[in-house]
C-alpha cells in the first residue's frame, strides 16, 4: 500500500509521513496516528528511543519483534509496513486499527464481557493467525487482550512479537505483564512449546466469555497454584459448548491440548461464527 508511487529502493524516513494524534504508549515506545505523504495512506508510527531501549536492555527483543514480524504475513497478524532509524530513535511503521486495543473493546462492553458469536468470531481469527505461526516455527507466548487490536469488519490482528521466540525454547525467567496467562509448564519454567499458545487461547476464550481470566486471584502465589493445579470455575452463563472446548484447551499436558485446527473446526466455534457473521456482519 505505502509502497506504490516509491522507487522499489525507497529509502523510508520520518519526513516521508505526517505524524498525528498520540495513540498511547507501548512497552517501551510512543505510538502515533500517520499519514504517508504521497498515498495518503494511515498508518501506526510507533517509535523508541535507543538509549531507553539499551538502558532496558531490549534491543534484542526489538530486532526478533522487527524480524519475525516483517517475515509473517497473515490476515490476522498485525503488518509492519517498513523500519527505520536515526542518531536517537528507532521508527516502526505499523498497520492503523481503526477500532484500536481489544482489551479496551472488551471492557467497554455492557457487561464487560462478549457474547459467545462475539467471542468465537474473534477467537477464530485469534487460532488462525497462531496456526500460521506455527506453521512457521514461531511461538507466540504472549496471547492475551491487550496484544490483540481490532480493525474495521470486526478483523482481529495479533501484534507484540517482541516475546515470541522459535519453537522449541527454553523459558526465560524473565516476566513482563500478567501471569494470568501462564501455562503450568511456564510457571514450573521447564522447556515448553508451541503448545502454550492452546492453554492461551483457553484462558483467551474464558476471559473474552466472563470478562476476567479463569485463575485470577488477588495473590501471585494463589494464581500459579490454581494454574499447577487446572483449578477454574465456568460462570452460569456459558454454554456448554463454550465449557467443553475451554476444557479441551486448559489441559495440563501440553500435547492433549486441544489442536488449532480443531480448535478452528470445532462446532461451538462454527456454529457461534456463522450466528455472529449472519447478525452483525452484514
Ligand atoms: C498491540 C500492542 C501491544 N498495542 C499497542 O501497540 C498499543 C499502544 C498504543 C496504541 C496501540 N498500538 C496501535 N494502535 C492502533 N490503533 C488504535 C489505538 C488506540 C486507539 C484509541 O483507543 N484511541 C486513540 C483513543 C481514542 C479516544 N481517546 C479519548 C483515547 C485514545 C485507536 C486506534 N493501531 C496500531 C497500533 C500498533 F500496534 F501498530 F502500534
Amino acid at each position: 500500500e505505502i509502497y506504490t508511487k516509491r522507487p522499489k529502493n525507497h529509502q523510508w524516513k520520518l519526513s516521508d509521513f505526517e505524524i498525528g494524534t498520540p495513540l498511547g504508549r507501548g512497552k517501551f515506545g510512543r505510538v502515533y496516528l500517520a499519514r504517508e505523504k504521497n498515498t495518503e495512506y494511515m498508518v501506526a508510527l510507533k517509535m523508541m528511543f535507543k538509549s531507553e531501549l539499551v538502558k532496558d536492555h531490549m534491543e534484542h527483543q526489538v530486532r526478533r519483534e522487527i524480524e519475525i514480524q516483517t517475515h509473517l504475513s497473515h490476515p490476522n497478524i498485525l503488518k509492519m509496513l517498513t523500519y527505520f532509524w536515526d542518531e536517537k530513535k528507532i521508527y516502526l511503521i505499523l498497520e492503523f486499527a481503526q477500532e484500536g486495543e481489544l482489551f479496551k473493546v472488551l471492557n467497554s462492553q455492557p457487561r464487560k464481557r462478549f457474547d459467545e458469536p462475539t467471542a468465537a468470531y474473534y477467537l477464530r481469527q485469534v487460532a488462525d493467525a497462531l496456526r500460521y505461526c506455527h506453521s512457521q516455527s514461531v511461538i507466540h507466548r504472549d496471547i492475551k487482550p491487550e496484544n490483540l487490536l481490532l480493525f474495521s469488519h470486526h478483523v482481529i490482528k495479533l501484534a507484540d512479537f517482541g516475546w515470541s521466540v522459535h519453537a522449541p525454547s527454553k523459558c526465560r525467567n524473565t516476566m513482563c505483564g500478567t501471569i494470568d496467562y501462564l501455562p503450568p509448564e511456564m510457571v514450573d519454567s521447564q522447556t515448553y512449546n508451541e503448545y502454550v499458545d492452546n492453554w492461551c487461547l483457553g484462558v483467551l476464550c474464558y476471559e473474552f466469555l466472563c470478562g476476567s481470566p479463569p485463575f485470577e486471584s488477588s495473590e501471585q502465589a494463589e494464581t500459579f497454584r490454581k494454574i499447577r493445579a487446572v483449578m477454574y470455575g465456568f460462570k452460569p452463563h456459558m454454554s456448554e459448548g463454550a465449557r467443553t472446548l475451554i476444557s479441551k484447551l486448559l489441559v495440563k499436558v501440553p500435547k492433549s491440548r486441544l489442536p488449532l485446527t480443531d480448535v478452528i473446526e470445532h462446532p461451538w466455534i462454527k456454529t457461534n461464527s456463522e450466528i455472529f457473521t449472519k447478525t452483525k456482519l452484514h
